[in-house]
């Protein structure tokens, strides 16, 4: 059946056609965002949900969201999804994270100026026949400082604009590197020194715990008298009382304001504070920008649903179209051996180690790890997948090391999963031939080569004359059909291993009869 998407806001109609090229069922609601209980009630019977920053997509939304697989954001910010609710339950959540920052950069320098020249008051009173020309006495903007704080992808491209118009710019943001802030023509500062130097400020950083409120009252204090303050980010980022107090004393001369604490922002306190520019969240809104993203987030969310490649997600490792069918057989194989070792070693796991060596560890080991974590967790939470198993695997405590070594052995490549418990390690290696079957090759340092079929018994016993004869016996006696048999041993007369593929499941009287074979140690049914 074809992948069902939800576009809850309002896309360009670019993403409805793509959607249906694709051979996707696009259902365009573009006011459907704003009607939670609404989604709540629908969310349940699509594979992906594409939308803007209207619709809120909280945890009562996900936890509705049971065939939701893809969230995607038509825009960067993803402050209006619950992400980590969305990864728990095994959701991508992607974002197009370039489309739209021409545009909401030049709204920024669009604000700066307005702001300058008091633009949209002045408008105002000339229409209403005023013509007050000593009243909207500007400030020059060459020469003057531009505070740039975020200097990311859009703060980088402000801040190219404003040097373009002869400002100074000076940046503030931890992640800037030297080399990139002399490059783009910036002087890297700290905070309080971006406070004190400034003449106009533009924020430019998501909203974050450690950004929200960034600009507060005590921020304000630092700053210059008359300074301008630009926000084409997000609300959060200003305390709004402190700065309409701030525009009423004169202490800041003007602000731009593209985004509230509150949206719709239908009553703020900023309304009523002097020199003030406000837009109803347009940074984003060009045609140009809106094409972009629509397209963008279609095309992604298309390759996710129909290919598995993953683009500019937020919570799960890319793949991209091109490596996904190569990957594909490997990602199987990384959830095999990790359900296989996950099935023997369902408590007390410390430590998961994943070794790629030879050509497996040229590729995507990331999205490699994610799919040998969610084998593990599987049998303890069987909604697990790739995207939700690495948290899952964090929130346990639960320690994971990634090596990659170059070829050493006789495989091109194979993969070895070891979990570590209080009491013991137990390892599985396997690798895909050029059929693109996967196989065991090792388990425990002995070597075997087994296909997993969907029901195996797993049995380690000493290595002693009898126990092959013995357990065809109880298996034929209990009418259970043995499909292939796989032994392997350390040593003569040390530890063997029996990996058997029946044609079903095995009931637990058969499997204790089993163990009471003489010399076996240790049967378990596997599952995959
Ligand atoms: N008004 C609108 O319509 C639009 C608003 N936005 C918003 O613009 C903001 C920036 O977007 P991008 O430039 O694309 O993001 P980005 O991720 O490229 O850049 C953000 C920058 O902020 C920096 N940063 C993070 N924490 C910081 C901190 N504590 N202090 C200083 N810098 C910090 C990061 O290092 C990064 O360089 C986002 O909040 C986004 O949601 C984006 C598009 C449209
Ligand atoms: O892309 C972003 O982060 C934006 O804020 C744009 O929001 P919008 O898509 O215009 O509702």
């Amino acid at each position: 059946m074809a992948p069902k998407v939800l576009i809850s806001d309002k896309l360009s109609p670019t993403a409805v056609q793509i959607f249906k090229d694709r051979g996707i069922d696009a259902d365009f609601q573009p006011d459907l965002g704003k009607d939670k209980d609404k989604l709540a009630e629908i969310i349940g019977n699509y594979d992906g949900l594409a939308i803007r920053s209207a619709t809120k997509v909280t945890e009562k939304i996900i936890a509705n969201a049971n065939n939701l697989k893809v969230i995607g954001r038509a825009g960067i910010g993803v402050d209006n999804v619950d992400v980590p609710a969305a990864t728990a339950k095994g959701i991508i959540v992607m974002n197009t994270p370039f489309g739209n920052s021409i545009t909401t950069a030049e709204h920024a320098i669009a604000m700066m100026f307005a702001v300058a020249r008091q633009l949209p008051e002045a408008d105002a009173s000339t229409r209403a026949g005023k013509w007050e020309k000593s009243k909207f006495v500007g400030t020059e903007i060459t020469a003057k400082t531009l505070g740039v704080i975020g200097c990311g992808n859009i703060g980088s491209i402000a801040a190219e604009r404003a040097i373009g118009v002869k400002m100074r710019v000076i940046a503030y943001d931890p992640f800037l590197s030297p080399e990139r802030a002399m490059n783009l023509g910036v002087e890297k500062v700290d905070l309080d020194e971006l406070f004190r130097r400034a003449d106009f400020i533009t924020l430019h950083t998501p909203l974050t715990d450690k950004t929200r409120n960034i600009i507060d009252a005590a921020a304000i204090a630092k700053m210059k008298d008359g300074v301008r303050i630009i926000n084409c980010a997000r609300g959060g980022l200003i305390v709004e009382e402190a700065l309409a107090e701030a525009l009423k004393s004169g202490k800041v001369a003007g602000a731009g304001i593209d985004v509230f604490s509150s949206e719709p922002a239908k009553e703020n306190v900023l309304f009523d504070a002097p020199n003030v520019v406000c837009t109803p969240h347009l940074g984003a809104s060009t045609s140009e920008a809106q094409e972009n993203v629509a397209l963008q987030v279609a095309e992604q969310m298309s390759d996710y649903l129909l290919h598995g490649a993953v683009t500019n997600a937020l919570n799960m490792p890319s793949i991209s179209a091109e490596e996904a069918p190569k990957l594909t057989p490997f990602v199987r194989l990384a959830e095999l051996l990790g359900l296989f070792a996950g099935q023997l070693t369902q408590t007390g796991i410390k430590a998961i180690k994943i070794e790629y060596e030879g050509t497996v560890a040229e590729m995507n080991v990331r999205a490699l790890t994610s799919a040998a974590l969610t084998g593990v967790l599987r049998p303890m939470l069987q909604t697990v997948n790739m995207v939700s198993a690495p948290a899952m695997t964090r929130e346990r405590g639960i320690h994971v090391e990634e090596v990659r070594r170059e070829q050493q052995g006789a495989y091109e490549g194979y993969v070895r999963l070891t979990i570590t418990t209080e009491r013991q390690s137990r390892s599985v290696a396997g690798t895909v031939f050029g059929d693109g079957k996967p196989r065991i090759i090792q388990i425990k340092g002995i070597n075997m080569e087994a296909e997993l079929g969907p029901h195996m018994l797993y049995v380690t016993n000493e290595d002693k004359p009898g126990f092959i004869g013995n357990l065809g016996t109880v298996l034929g006696d209990a009418g259970v059909n043995i499909a292939t048999f796989n032994l392997g041993r350390s040593e003569r007369g040390g530890d063997a291993i029996s990996l058997v593929e029946v044609d079903g499941p095995i009931a637990e009287d058969v499997l204790a009869k089993v163990l009471a074979l003489p010399s076996v140690v240790q049967v378990a049914p596997l599952a995959f």
